[in-house]
């Protein structure tokens, strides 16, 4: 117990703290920018600004303006870009599988078996351009496709993603489910000694549109009409979807990617090799997952990206009341977009 409090305080340092240490590493910049911008409380960090019409840690902001100010895609590029908890973790090792598939024959040393897809599939703003620990890296002789990962809303994408031939593949989730996802999460990884975030508190600024990277109907509706728009450029999924039938997913991510999967492929069991590999069972299972950490100073424990899995979780969570709040912006938000969500198994 001790102990568990020992590293509970260490997280706290790392976590709530940090923020306050982290305004102080911003760029001179980025500090004038950061005070001039409306502020919320945050979840985990003391507060969210609001920068570009989204919410963000003042920590994201510096990373999005550098990676706004230096990223060059190139036209082979792949950016699995997501709402947060919906379903990212999943995308981004079945992406890694499908474009590494022909190094991998054999599943046996698979890159994915010992390394979390976070790391596979680095995202910008947490590890790429995060230079609050002077960590900007340098991505230009990354083997091709590069692969990366975002939560950024599509308007502020680094303007070279937009021009090039780049491809985007996207995931959003009904927004119940996001939410106890991201509430769970949050709670998961706030050290034990400090009060827990009330659901009613983080529901209602949820509602608001006041959590990291949202509102998150902006997000989706984003994403969503540039997939229409242009179809080659972005591919739209959904969690649900992608649950109810992976297989044909997956293919038509491939397809989607120029690799789509040969006959021979298919019928050498390639496929589903890949998604049994990627599978919630089966990530969740394994040592990296299930034992290691990640983020800055790898405080965060890899098993809270692996929780349930499931659609309709919610239903465990959220009063009739809390419920009819959502659906109705859901309503206002989606009806007139064409886009609906499967909320229950
Ligand atoms: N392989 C696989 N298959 C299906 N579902 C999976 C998988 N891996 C993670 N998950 C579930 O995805 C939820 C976490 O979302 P993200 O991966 O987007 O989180 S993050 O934004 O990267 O932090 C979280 O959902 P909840 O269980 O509802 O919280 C995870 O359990």
């Amino acid at each position: 117990m001790a102990q568990k409090n020992l590293t509970d305080f260490t997280k706290h340092q790392s976590i709530v703290g940090q923020e306050e240490s982290e305004e102080n590493k911003l760029s001179p910049n980025c500090k004038e920018l950061i005070l001039s911008l409306p502020r919320e409380k945050g979840w985990i960090t003391p507060y969210l600004y609001l920068f570009q019409g989204f919410w963000y840690a003042a920590a994201e902001i510096q990373a999005i303006n550098n990676f706004q100010n230096h990223f060059q895609a190139k036209d082979s590029d792949i950016i699995v870009a997501s709402v947060p908890k919906s379903g990212t973790t999943w995308l981004k090792a079945l992406i890694y599988a499908i474009v590494n598939r022909q190094y991998f024959p054999s599943l046996e040393n698979h890159p994915l078996l010992t390394f979390n897809p976070h790391e596979l599939v680095p995202p910008f703003e947490f590890i790429i351009y995060d230079d609050i620990y002077n960590q900007i890296h340098d991505v230009s002789n990354m083997a091709e496709p590069r692969l990366f990962g975002t939560h950024v809303p599509f308007t502020s994408l680094a303007k070279s993603i937009k021009e090039t031939n780049c491809k985007i593949i996207y995931i959003c989730r009904n927004l119940f489910d996001t939410f106890i996802s991201t509430w769970t999460f949050v709670n998961e990884i706030m050290p034990q000694f400090l009060p827990t975030l009330p659901l009613e508190e983080a529901f209602e600024r949820y509602c608001k549109g006041i959590i990291g990277f949202g509102p998150s109907w902006n997000h989706i509706l984003d994403y969503w009409k540039e997939s229409i728009n242009r179809p080659d450029k972005v591919l739209f999924l959904k969690y649900e979807d992608l649950k109810e039938d992976v297989n044909f997913n997956v293919k038509k991510m491939a397809e989607f990617l120029g690799c789509p999967f040969t006959q021979e492929e298919e019928s050498s069991g390639v496929t589903e090799n890949i998604i049994k590999l990627c599978s919630f069972e089966k990530m969740k299972e394994l040592k990296v997952n299930k034992f290691g950490t990640m983020g800055k100073n790898r405080i965060i424990e890899n098993k809270y990206f692996f929780r349930k899995a499931e659609i309709g979780d919610w239903t465990n969570y959220l009063s009739p009341s809390l419920v009819r709040e959502l659906s109705n912006i859901i309503e206002e938000k989606f009806s007139a977009s064409g886009l609906s969500f499967k909320a229950y198994e």
